[in-house]
């Protein structure tokens, strides 16, 4: 047999919701992918934790000990969806080590230790895929490695948490309380093995960061990204949306900014925001994923479809899969890393956006202008005001003009400690206006 038409060996690490979804397109699609391949897959072997338990696989293939797996002579490919940062590192450093190509979706093992990978891979010049990462099936970080490999991204914005979504989504249209629905996107296999990753946005900003990343050519962890969760977010909170013509959506946002200091930095962050209604984002609903990409040259696009899921994240996992194989077969690598940018990474104080107070107040005269000119005595500017009566008082509603978040937490601070504001019910930022 030529080398070109030599199987491609697959290690297969962890099968679970993903693991068992890739291995069952393998099986169907076998002879297509073959052709695509230039040579067949062959699965040499499947990581799993337990042996013992019946998968309908053919159980010699099973194996409890990654590690032998993954290096084993005849393994070209090694495909890690078993998650997790501990076994997963070494695993993979390991398999790239060794000359393997590697697709993994673990973000959060991507989002801390990316340069670390990547240096694995260029010691051995070996393939390191994680479309599967960011978004499910949703194709955007080889679009923004290759396609937008000549323009100049500017800003990423977009929805990349299936499971907060398809929980908000819920809550918008049947007001839902948000724990009533999480346990759905767990049995849909959307949410993490842990879903604090989920509903406290850490699966999000580890996508922010390996979106901020590739998207500006410089290094950004899940530790650089400022972060926000949907636990907190309550029925009144869409209502008050709903007032505005808005919803309520939990966005990855990713920027060049200014700081104060006229320097460059990247800005990443995560946290429910408010969109309008007419905002492309706004009908993102469910598990459904969307990324706004702009750009110098392209302008705006827009990347949208399942962002979680066994099948559709399995979808990104044989492209991947696909493309590593054909390398090996054909010679050739992925694009590799390009951090050679090294900007700072801006605190959420240097970000400017609108704000939505809301807020518990007596209701006596006077208080709306003692309200007002705390905003402006930290030159944040007042947009609309609402005040509705309540049995306790009344409930105010400021909407700010864009401002720095720094004077927005001071005004916040200077506000709850005023005689006449009882709480401060719920800071919520405006984002998406610009469309
Ligand atoms: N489910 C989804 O929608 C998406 C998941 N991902 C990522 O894909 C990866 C897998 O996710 P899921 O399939 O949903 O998780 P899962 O929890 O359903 O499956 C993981 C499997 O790996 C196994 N495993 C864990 N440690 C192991 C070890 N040491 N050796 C062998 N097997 C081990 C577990 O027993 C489990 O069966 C994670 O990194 C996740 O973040 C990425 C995009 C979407
Ligand atoms: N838990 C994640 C899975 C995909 O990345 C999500 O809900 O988006
Ligand atoms: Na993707």
């Amino acid at each position: 047999m030529s080398d070109a038409k030599r199987p491609v060996g697959v290690a297969l690490v962890g099968m679970g919701t993903v693991g068992t979804e890739v291995l069952r397109y393998m099986e169907t699609n076998g002879d297509e992918l073959a052709a695509r391949i230039g040579a067949p897959l062959e699965l040499r072997g499947i990581a799993v934790r337990d042996t013992s338990k019946d998968r309908g696989v053919d159980s010699s293939l099973l194996t409890d000990d990654p590690v032998s797996l993954t290096l084993r002579e005849d393994v070209d490919v090694v495909v890690e969806v078993m998650g997790g940062i501990d076994i997963a590192k070494p695993l993979l450093i390991g398999a790239l080590n060794a000359g393997k190509a590697v697709v993994t979706a673990n973000k959060a093992l991507l989002a801390e230790y990316t340069d670390e990978l990547a240096e694995a891979a260029d010691s051995t010049e070996s393939d390191l895929y994680f479309e599967a990462a960011v978004a499910g099936a949703i194709p955007v970080l080889g679009p923004l490695r290759r396609s937008m490999a000549g323009d100049q991204v500017e800003r990423v914005v977009g929805i990349v948490n299936g499971t907060t979504n398809f929980i908000l989504s819920e809550m918008d249209s049947t007001g839902a309380a948000y724990s009533e629905t999480l346990a759905e996107a767990s049995r849909l296999g959307y949410a993490e093995a842990d879903p604090t990753a989920d509903v406290e946005g850490y699966d999000a900003a580890a996508k922010a960061a390996i979106l901020a990343s590739i998207a500006f050519h410089s290094r950004v962890t899940a530790k650089d990204v400022y972060r926000e969760g949907i636990s907190a977010i309550t029925p009144a909170q869409f209502e008050s949306a709903r007032h505005m013509e808005c919803t309520i959506k939990l966005l990855a946002l990713c920027e060049k900014v200014r700081r104060s200091d006229g320097t460059e930095a990247v800005s990443a962050r995560v946290y429910p925001a408010l969109i309008p209604l007419g905002h492309p984002l706004a009908s993102v609903d469910g598990a459904y994923n969307a990324v706004v990409v702009e750009a110098e040259a392209a302008g705006r696009l827009m990347f949208y479809g399942q962002g979680a899921g066994g099948a559709p994240t399995a979808s990104a996992v044989l492209g991947d899969l696909v493309a590593a194989a054909r390398n090996k077969v054909m010679g050739g690598r992925a694009p590799g890393e390009s951090t050679y940018r090294a900007l700072p990474v801006a605190t959420i104080d240097d970000v400017v956006t609108r704000y939505h107070v809301s807020m518990s107040v007596h209701d006596r005269a006077g208080v709306l202008s003692q309200v007002a000119a705390e905003f402006s005595n930290h030159g944040v500017s007042i947009a609309q005001v609402r005040q509705t009566e309540s049995e306790q008082g009344a409930e105010l509603v400021v909407l700010t003009h864009r401002a720095a978040e720094r004077d927005l937490a001071a005004t916040v601070s200077a506000l709850s400690e005023m005689d006449s504001v009882r709480e401060i019910v719920s800071v919520i930022r405006l984002e998406g206006e610009d469309q």
